[in-house]
């Protein structure tokens, strides 16, 4: 991965949050990170939705906190090498927006 991640700056955040807020990203309380929960038809699509995160997130070498019953999707991106948030969160974000359109 090119370069060292960096927390956001606040200027950053109120730049970089407010689209992932409007597709239901929220902060955490007492945590650097952020969340979102995802709803699928059956488990097949929640499991292929992971899939394709998964492959992505290991290309990126930036992984997801996630939990999964049948088919909710419950997901936590930071940063572990800042600490919280950094621009690598909001670029896995939005692609895990873009596999979750297509999976719906
Ligand atoms: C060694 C390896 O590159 C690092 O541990 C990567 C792997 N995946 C990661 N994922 C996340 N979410 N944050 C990291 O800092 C991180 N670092």
């Amino acid at each position: 991965m090119a370069g060292k991640a960096h927390r956001l700056s606040t200027e950053e955040r109120d730049q970089l949050l407010p689209n992932l807020r409007a597709v239901g990203w929220n902060e955490l309380e007492g945590r650097d990170a952020i969340f979102k929960q995802f709803h699928f038809k059956d488990f097949n699509r929640a499991f292929g939705f992971m899939t394709r995160v998964a492959l992505q997130a290991e290309k990126l070498d930036h992984h997801p906190e996630w939990f999964n019953v049948y088919n909710k999707v419950h997901i936590t991106l930071s940063t572990h090498e800042c600490a919280g948030l950094s621009e690598r969160d909001i670029n896995l974000a939005s692609f895990i927006e873009q596999v979750a359109v297509s999976m719906t």
